[in-house]
C-alpha cells in the first residue's frame, strides 16, 4: 500500500526580492527555489513525485497563529511605495518587504496546508514543499529572519483543528532557532517542537536566551520544547546522528506523534554562509529516513532556510529521494560527535530527564556549572586563535557530490516454502541449484544427512546474498528451517565473499557463531532476557532486557540509543536481522526495527525467520518493501533495571564507539 510523495512548488514564490541594500538580507535571493526545483526536475526525482498545487492561506488560517492587527499591516504592504516599504521593514529585525511578498507569504503558507491536507487524507504518504518566504522565526505580531508568516506552526494548527491531529511533532533541522515555532507552542503539550540551532553562547543570531537548552517549555507544555543548542560552528554528521539517536528519537517515540513536520531549513549543510557547519548534504537522507517511521509515516517536510546554492539543492534532492523510499548512501566515515556537541547532548538530555522516561537515567548536569565555564573559557581562548587562523585562509568549502543512489531492480525477494504464499510486490526468490555453492554447502554445512530442503533454501539463501551485493537486489527475507544454521552460512559466505562488514542483529534467543566477531568482519547484535556471561568483545554485544522485546519501550529504547548509532558508526555493508519464534516481539516493534534498520547499508537487509513463522512474513515483508511501519503509541517507561542495565552498556562500549557516546569526556 505504499503511496505516493508530493512535491509543491509554485515559481510564484519567487518573485519577490531585496530592493534595497541590505547586507544581512541579500542571501534571501529567489535563485535558492528554481535551483532546488531545478535540480529535482534534473534528477527526475520532481517526476516520481506527485505535483500537488499550492493555494493562498486564508485570513483564518493565517489567525490560527497570528494576531489580526499584524495581518492587517502586513495586507498593506503591497499598495506601499519603496521608502514606505522600508520604512515598516524598520520594525521588525532581519526581514525585508516587497510588494508581492505578501501574496507569496500566503502562497507559502497555503503550500503547507496543502501538503497537511495530501497526507492527512491519504492521497500520499509523505511530502515537500518548496517554498519562500520561510516561516520559522515569525512571531504573533511580528515578521523575523526572512520570514512573514509562521507557514509550519499554521500547518500545525491546522492539522489539529481540520482533522483531529492529537500530537504534531514538529523538527527543525535549520540552523537557527524557531523562535516563533517555540513561542506559538511552548505551552502546548500537543506539539513538541525540537530544534537545534547554532548558538555559540547566544553570540549567534537571533541571540535569545531562551534559545538555550533549559527553555523546556512552560507550564502545561513543559519537556514538549526542545532546544539543541551548537555553541560552536563546523558541526558535522556525527554530531547530527548523536543528537537524532540519544535525544530526539527516544523522545519521538515515547511522544509517539499523529503527525511529523519538519522545519527543513538546509543552512545547517556543508558551504551555508549563515551555518558555517561541516554536515554533508547526505546526512538528511539519514535525518529523514529516521523520522519515516513515525506517525506512520506522515511527514511534512516545509523549506525554511539554506543559502549555498550548491547543498541546498544538493540537499533538498537527498530529502525528496528519501522521501520516495530510495535506499539512503552509506553515512560515511562516522568519527563520533565533538566534545562541543556532546557537552550540548549532555545538557539538553539532563535537562529533559524530569519530563522523559527514556532520558530518566541521564547523567546529572555538571554539579556546577563551574565545568560549563571552565570549557567555556577553554573553548574561548581556543576560538580566538582559530578564528585568527580562518581570517587568514578564509577558503571556500569543497565537498564530493552525494553519491548516486540507484535503487535496485527488485526492492525485496523472498525465499519461502513453496506452500507460503509471497506477498504481492515482493518476488519470491530461488536459486537455480549452483553446484558450487551446493557443495561449499554439502562441505560446510551439511555433512550428515543429505537434507535437500536445508540444501536447497541454504543455496538460495546465499544467491541471494550474492544478487544484494551486487545491488541487483535491495532486501530480504527468507524462511529458513534452523535460523542459526542459516545465519552462521551466511556469515560464513558474506565474511569472505563480500569485501565488507556484516552487521548481525539477532532478537531472541538463536545461537549466534561468534564468526568474524575476533576480526571486526561481523558486529554481532543480541537481543534476549537471559544475562549474558561477560562480555565477549567489542563486536559481540549482548543486550539482556528483563523480559525480553516483550517490553516495547525497554526494546525500543534499546534499539534507538545503542543498536542505531552502533549500525551506522560500524557501516556494514549488510544487515542479516534474525529472529526466533521465543522472541516475544511483536509485528509493530518487529517492523519498526526492520523499517530502522533499512538506513543502514544501503537498505541490504536480509530477514531470517522460522519457517514456522508464516502469520511475520506479510509484516515483514511490507516493512522492506517501504511500506512505515506502524506507530507504537506512547510509550511508557522501560523498566528501571532495563534502563539501568542499557546506560550502563553503553557507559562500557563508547571507549570503543564513539557514537554511544552522550556526555563530555571528563576533562581532567
Ligand atoms: C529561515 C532562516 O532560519 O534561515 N532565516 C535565517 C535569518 C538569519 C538572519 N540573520
Ligand atoms: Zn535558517
Amino acid at each position: 500500500m505504499k503511496m505516493g510523495t508530493a512535491l509543491i512548488y509554485d515559481e510564484e514564490m519567487t518573485k519577490y526580492k531585496l530592493l534595497w541594500v541590505d547586507p544581512v538580507c541579500k542571501i534571501e535571493v529567489p535563485e535558492r527555489l528554481t535551483v532546488s526545483h531545478e535540480a529535482l526536475i534534473k534528477t527526475g526525482l520532481a517526476d516520481r513525485c506527485i505535483s500537488v498545487p499550492v493555494r493562498e492561506a486564508t485570513d483564518a488560517d493565517i489567525l490560527l497563529v497570528h494576531s489580526e492587527e499584524y495581518l492587517e499591516a502586513v495586507k498593506k504592504t503591497p499598495y506601499m511605495t519603496l521608502e514606505d516599504l522600508q520604512e515598516f521593514t524598520l520594525q521588525y529585525g532581519d526581514v525585508y518587504f516587497h510588494p508581492n511578498i505578501y501574496h507569496c507569504a500566503k502562497l507559502a503558507a497555503g503550500a503547507a496546508l496543502q501538503l497537511v491536507d495530501s497526507v492527512m487524507t491519504g492521497k500520499v504518504r509523505n511530502g515537500m514543499a518548496l517554498v519562500r518566504p520561510p516561516g520559522h522565526h515569525s512571531m504573533r505580531s511580528a515578521a523575523s529572519g526572512f520570514c512573514v508568516f509562521n507557514n509550519v506552526a499554521i500547518a500545525a494548527q491546522y492539522a489539529k483543528q481540520q482533522y483531529g491531529v492529537k500530537r504534531v511533532l514538529i523538527v527543525d533541522w535549520d540552523v537557527h532557532h524557531g523562535q516563533g515555532v517555540q513561542y506559538c507552542f511552548e505551552d502546548d503539550p500537543s506539539v513538541l517542537y525540537f530544534s537545534w540551532h547554532r548558538y555559540e553562547h547566544q553570540k549567534f543570531w537571533p541571540q535569545l536566551k531562551e534559545s538555550d537548552y533549559n527553555s523546556v517549555g512552560k507550564e502545561k507544555g513543559a519537556g514538549f520544547n526542545i532546544n539543541v543548542p551548537w555553541n560552536k560552528v563546523g558541526m558535522k554528521n556525527s554530531d547530527y546522528l548523536s543528537v537524532f539517536c540519544h535525544i530526539l528519537l527516544p523522545v519521538a517515540y515515547e511522544f509517539s506523534p499523529d503527525l511529523v513536520l519538519v522545519c527543513a531549513g538546509f543552512d545547517s549543510a556543508i558551504g551555508d554562509p549563515e551555518g558555517e557547519m561541516c554536515a554533508s548534504p547526505d546526512i538528511f537522507a539519514h535525518l529523514t529516513h529516521l523520522l519515516m517511521n513515525l506517525a506512520g509515516g506522515k511527514l511534512c517536510a516545509v523549506l525554511e532556510g539554506g543559502y549555498n546554492l550548491t547543498s541546498l539543492p544538493q540537499s533538498v534532492c537527498q530529502t525528496v529521494q528519501t522521501l520516495l523510499g530510495d535506499p539512503a548512501p552509506r553515512p560515511a566515515n562516522l568519527d563520533g560527535p565533538c566534545e562541543s556537541a556532546l557537552e550540548s547532548l549532555h545538557c539538553v538530555r539532563s535537562a529533559h530527564r524530569q519530563y522523559w522516561s527514556c532520558l530518566k537515567h541521564a547523567a546529572e548536569l555538571p554539579t556546577s556549572d563551574v565545568t560549563t565555564k571552565r570549557i567555556k573559557l577553554a573553548e574561548e581562548e581556543e576560538d580566538k586563535l582559530k578564528k585568527v587562523e580562518e581570517e587568514k585562509n578564509a577558503e571556500e568549502e569543497v565537498w564530493p557530490e552525494p553519491p548516486k543512489r540507484v535503487a535496485p531492480a527488485v526492492r525485496t525477494a523472498l525465499v519461502l516454502p513453496n506452500d507460503v504464499a509471497c506477498p504481492d510486490g515482493c518476488k519470491r526468490f530461488s536459486s537455480s541449484e549452483d553446484p558450487v555453492i551446493v557443495n561449499k554447502l554439502r562441505k560446510n554445512f551439511l555433512k550428515d544427512a543429505d537434507d535437500s530442503d536445508a540444501l536447497t533454501s541454504l543455496s538460495s539463501l546465499i544467491a541471494l546474498v550474492e544478487k544484494m551485493e551486487r545491488n541487483e537486489i535491495c532486501n530480504g527475507l527468507a524462511l529458513v528451517p534452523d535460523v542459526s544454521m542459516a545465519m552462521m552460512c551466511v556469515v560464513q559466505h558474506a565474511a569472505t565473499a563480500l569485501r565488507n562488514r556484516v552487521l548481525v542483529v539477532c532478537v531472541g534467543d538463536a545461537g549466534v557463531s561468534s564468526h568474524g566477531t575476533e576480526d571486526g568482519k561481523t558486529l554481532v547484535v543480541q537481543f534476549s532476557n537471559r544475562e549474558p556471561e561477560e562480555q565477549k568483545c567489542k563486536y559481540h554485544i549482548s543486550v539482556c532486557l528483563k523480559k525480553g522485546c516483550s517490553d516495547v519501550s525497554g526494546f525500543a529504547q534499546a534499539v534507538l540509543g545503542l543498536l542505531l548509532p552502533l549500525g551506522y558508526e560500524y557501516d556494514p555493508s549488510l544487515v542479516l536481522l534474525a529472529r526466533t519464534p521465543d522472541s516475544g516481539l511483536c509485528d509493530s516493534v518487529w517492523q519498526q526495527l526492520t523499517g530502522l534498520l533499512q538506513g543502514i547499508a544501503q537498505g541490504h537487509t536480509l530477514v531470517l525467520m522460522q519457517e514456522a513463522e508464516t502469520s511475520c512474513v506479510g509484516p515483514t515483508a511490507s516493512s522492506l518493501f517501504g511500506d512505515a511501519a506502524p506507530s507504537l503509541g506512547k510509550l511508557h517507561a522501560p523498566l528501571p533495571e532495563d534502563v539501568e542495565a542499557l546506560e550502563r552498556l553503553r557507559h562500557r562500549l563508547q571507549v570503543d564507539w564513539k557514537l554511544l557516546q552522550t556526555t563530555a569526556p571528563e576533562t581532567g
